[in-house]
This record gives structure tokens, C-alpha cells and sequence, in this order.
């Protein structure tokens, strides 16, 4: 049975959620592997390429999650938008960065192990990625990860790695969140005050945060070892609480970075900011032989 039709068969056990793909919804040239949710609690897209959660808004309420315009559905290519998963290594990789940046798993196809819908609507998918023999020259660990959406009026996720090599692991991730914004301008994010950061546009200079973070220009920054909580302070407000998710990284491209960006362009970068969470740079996981690692995040309206 191929992946398809094994998602085909399991979504008869959760009736709001169907098939689609991206040709249907968003009138690609390529056609991607979609699930469409519409359930009494929220609406919701998720592509099988990287288990990657693309929309989300809770019943009768505005989009939270950003998905680009002009993002790409291609096979092998990141969608930009929603919660792609980067890993197993954040960013650019730091032994060779020829390497493909934020690693291979948001471009590849997830496995769905379980769905499950509950009488009030609360959608719960559970996604595997089990890494290949052709992932070895990439990344010469071999590693499952398990990602368990739990869609309601808010969004949970658990995301986990298994180390199933003889060594320990170096694992660095993130969850990349795609926020929508309404003014990119007046648009806060709480919760970092007074931590350092290394500012990604400056060489990874350290720099203390002074106040919330503000988007005059291109924001690209890592957080490490945060507090649990930030709270993107506009419309809607969202509060972004992790568990075991030390690092946080905030980005906006800004107007001339953009420009640059096909999938962003000058005309769409001032419609979202990244507040991601994760574990990298010196937060990032070691994971002895044959041991699992775990965190969870939270994403819920602020009041
Ligand atoms: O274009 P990509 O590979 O999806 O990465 C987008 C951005 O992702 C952020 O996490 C990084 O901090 C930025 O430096 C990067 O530009």
C-alpha cells in the first residue's frame, strides 16, 4: 500500500478531515499531498511533505499561521508558511554548508501513524519520519521523529526524536512558525526581554534584548535558553509556550531581503513574523544511543 492510499484508508475514522492536494487548493502547477480539516473547531491544511501544518484558524476566527502568497509546492522544495519542521540540524549546517539548510525532513513525506477525531471535534494526527540510507551522507545517524498535532480552538504539538544509532547524537530543530501579522509595524514579541541574542545579520554577534522585539527592519535573531513563554502582542495576540524547547528564533526578513525572496517578495514580507522555537546552537539536544528526546508547544490565543 502506498502512503497515499494508507492516509486515504486511515481518515475514514476521522470524518472532517479529507484528501486534497495543493493543485485543488491553491492552484499550483505541481501537486503536493494535502489534508484538509474542517472540523466544529477549527479549519486546518497540513502537507504530508514534512508532516507541515500550513493553515490554521480556529472556528470563526482569522487565519494564525502565515502561508505564503507565493509559496512553491513542489516536490523535494520548503513550503513557506505555516509550521515547517527543521531539523535534524537547525539553520546552516555547521560541518558543511553545502548541506541543505534547516535539514531534510521538511522536504520529504511523513508517514501518518494514527488520526483520531473526538465526538467534540478535537483532531489528533500522528506523523512519523523514519530517516533512509540516502539521508546517511547528509546526516550519519539513523533517527525516527514523531510529530502529534492536536488540532481544537488552539493548536498542541509534541514532537520527539529517537536516536536508533550506536552513538550519541548531536540534534538541533525547530518548529518554524509562520505568524500572521496585521501591522508589522506595531507588532510586539514579549517574553525575551533582557536575554541575549545572537543577531544572525551581524555574524552572530551577542546582544542584549532591550524591551519587546519590534520589526523596523530585517530581524533575524537566536534566543538561547528562554523562558517557557512569548506572546506576539497584536491581532490576534498569541501565546507560544514550549516545553524543553530552550531556543527561540525571531525573524522577518525586512523590505530588501525580501525583495529577493521569490516566495516572499516585496509585497508579502510585512504580513507575517517568525517566532520559532527549538533546540540549537548551544541549546542543541545530544541524545545518547537507543534514547528518545521530547517537547512540546503550545500555541493559544492571548487575552
Ligand atoms: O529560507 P529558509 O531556508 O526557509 O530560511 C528562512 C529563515 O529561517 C530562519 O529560521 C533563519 O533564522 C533565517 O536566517 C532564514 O533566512
Amino acid at each position: 500500500m502506498t502512503n497515499l492510499q494508507s492516509i486515504q484508508e486511515q481518515l475514514q475514522l476521522a470524518p472532517s478531515v479529507s484528501m486534497s492536494d495543493s493543485r485543488a487548493l491553491y492552484g499550483s502547477t505541481e501537486s503536493l499531498a494535502l489534508l484538509n480539516i474542517e472540523s466544529p473547531m477549527c479549519n486546518a491544511v497540513i502537507a504530508v511533505q514534512g508532516a507541515q501544518l500550513l493553515e490554521f484558524a480556529p472556528k470563526d476566527a482569522t487565519p494564525w499561521l502565515w502561508l505564503s502568497p507565493k509559496a512553491v509546492f513542489q516536490e523535494g522544495h520548503p513550503v513557506r508558511g505555516g509550521i515547517p519542521v527543521c531539523a535534524p540540524w537547525f539553520g546552516v549546517n555547521h560541518q558543511d554548508a553545502t548541506k541543505p539548510k534547516h535539514g531534510f525532513v521538511r522536504t520529504q513525506d511523513w508517514q501518518l501513524i494514527n488520526i483520531t477525531e473526538s465526538p467534540s471535534g478535537v483532531m489528533k494526527l500522528v506523523f512519523q519520519f523514519l530517516s533512509a540510507k540516502e539521508d546517511f551522507s547528509l546526516f550519519p545517524h539513523k533517527f525516527s521523529l514523531e510529530l502529534t498535532l492536536l488540532l481544537s480552538d488552539h493548536i498542541d504539538i509534541s514532537f520527539s526524536v529517537k536516536n536508533s544509532s550506536p552513538i550519541e547524537m548531536p540534534f538541533s530543530w525547530a518548529l518554524h512558525s509562520y505568524f500572521c501579522v496585521d501591522d508589522l509595524n506595531r507588532v510586539r514579541v514579549t517574553g525575551l526581554e533582557n536575554n541575549t541574542y545572537l543577531d544572525a545579520t551581524n555574524a552572530l554577534t551577542p546582544i542584549t534584548q532591550s524591551g519587546a522585539v519590534c520589526f523596523k527592519t530585517e530581524v533575524d535573531r537566536v534566543y538561547e535558553s528562554v523562558d517557557t513563554e512569548q506572546v506576539i502582542k497584536g491581532s490576534p495576540s498569541l501565546s507560544i509556550k514550549g516545553t524543553n524547547c530552550p531556543t527561540a528564533i525571531v525573524w522577518n526578513p525586512g523590505s530588501e531581503l525580501a525583495e529577493k525572496m521569490a516566495d516572499i517578495t516585496v509585497n508579502h514580507y510585512d504580513e507575517y513574523i517568525c517566532v520559532e522555537r527549538g533546540a540549537a546552537f548551544g541549546n542543541t539536544w545530544r541524545v545518547p544511543p537507543g534514547q528518545s528526546a521530547t517537547a512540546e508547544l503550545t500555541i493559544l490565543k492571548s487575552h
